[in-house]
């Protein structure tokens, strides 16, 4: 809708004809987007290569589950073309960022992958609501065609070189998210919200800084951004699994509730993976996957994380360690 509200001829795939053909004709996709008209511009296809083969630009946002199934459509992308995921996950069960696996798996398109992230939840940028992204790119010239493409005067874009902190900001903050419908469910009242948050900021800095991003990343739009709005908003789905959780309902009839992708449930076996493998403490992400799991109630989760042993609060985010500021003994 951005793009075809900027004036380019906007081509979207839908696989199931009935929806291509409510989006063409009627101009509205009611099972995502109930209540809101879609721009005439775009034209909808159900053969994915009819969408890529004269495309400039190729924007992929698939839920990350099914890149695998769908990374090899990529071949088909004009020469030239720019291709911008903005995919919040990992691809599992190798836990790779997606970037990295389109890299691996379409190398024709490597030195042309941007990431675009950042608070923006479809249900408002499609009302054309002010919002504010990043568009991550190893190219400058790449980030900055994305960020032309895009930006409007109710969709601002900045841009960004760390590609690293900012897929992994998009996709880490789902699993506190998910941590903190789990407290909403359980009332658990607002210092807890702000507390999960906080903390959670520093566990996602600290596995993002230990996979090589930047920590200042962490507290721009694909970081603190995106976890203030998918942390409160009423449109996160992975909020309102927490909160279905919480509520007693297992996790397939919670994914079932939702029907939509759930990206913190992959997002949290693929952290506490990989920082298993790195070394990393990520305590709130250990509890949540417990809470997945079934191992542990939410309410056992919340008490376990408060009878951690003493901590300083800075000194394990990575950099100088703030302990040195200690003047006296
Ligand atoms: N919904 C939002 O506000 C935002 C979502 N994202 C990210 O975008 C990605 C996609 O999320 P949503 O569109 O919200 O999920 P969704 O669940 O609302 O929609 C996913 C779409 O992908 C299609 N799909 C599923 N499997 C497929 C396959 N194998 N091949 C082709 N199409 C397939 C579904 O039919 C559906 O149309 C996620 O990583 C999410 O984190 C990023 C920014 C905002
Ligand atoms: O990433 C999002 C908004 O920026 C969407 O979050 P949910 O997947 O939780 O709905």
């Amino acid at each position: 809708a951005v793009l075809a509200n900027n004036g380019l001829e906007t081509v979207v795939w839908a696989r199931n004809r009935q929806l291509a053909d409510e989006i063409n004709s009627r101009h509205v996709n009611e099972r995502y987007l109930p209540g809101v008209t879609l721009p005439a511009g775009i034209q909808a296809v159900t053969r994915v290569e009819e969408a890529l083969c004269k495309a400039k630009l190729v924007v992929v946002a698939l839920p990350s589950a099914a890149l695998a199934d769908g990374v090899e459509t990529l071949r088909g992308v004009a020469d030239e073309a720019v291709v911008v995921h903005a995919v919040k996950g990992f691809v599992r069960p190798q836990n790779v960022r997606i970037t990295s696996y389109i890299r691996e798996r379409v190398p024709t398109v490597a030195d042309r992958l941007a990431v675009i992230s950042g608070p923006s939840h479809a249900e408002e940028v499609v009302r054309q609501l002010p919002t504010t992204v990043v568009v991550a790119s190893e190219s400058r010239v790449i980030a900055e065609f994305v960020q032309d493409a895009f930006m409007n005067d109710r969709f601002r874009v900045y841009t960004q070189a760390d590609v690293i902190g900012v897929e992994l900001g998009g996709a880490l903050k789902n699993i506190i998210a998910l941590g903190v419908g789990l407290v909403d469910g359980l009332a658990l009242g607002d210092n807890t919200k702000a507390a999960l948050m906080t903390r959670g900021l520093a566990e996602m800095t600290r596995l993002g800084v230990a996979l090589g991003a930047s920590p200042l990343t962490f507290s721009g739009l694909a970081g603190v951004g995106d976890l203030i709005v998918t942390c409160t908003s009423e449109h996160s789905r992975n909020h309102r699994a927490g909160c279905l959780l919480a509520q007693g309902l297992s996790l397939d009839a919670t994914l079932q509730r939702i029907g939509m992708a759930v990206e913190g449930v992959g997002a949290t076996f693929a952290a506490s993976e990989l920082a298993r493998t790195h070394g990393i403490e990520m305590p709130i992400t250990r509890a949540i996957e417990k809470v997945l799991l079934g191992e542990l109630s939410p309410a056992d989760g919340v008490g376990l994380l408060m009878r951690r042993g003493k901590n300083h609060e800075m000194e394990d985010i990575g950099g100088q360690p703030l302990t040195a500021l200690w003047v006296r003994p």
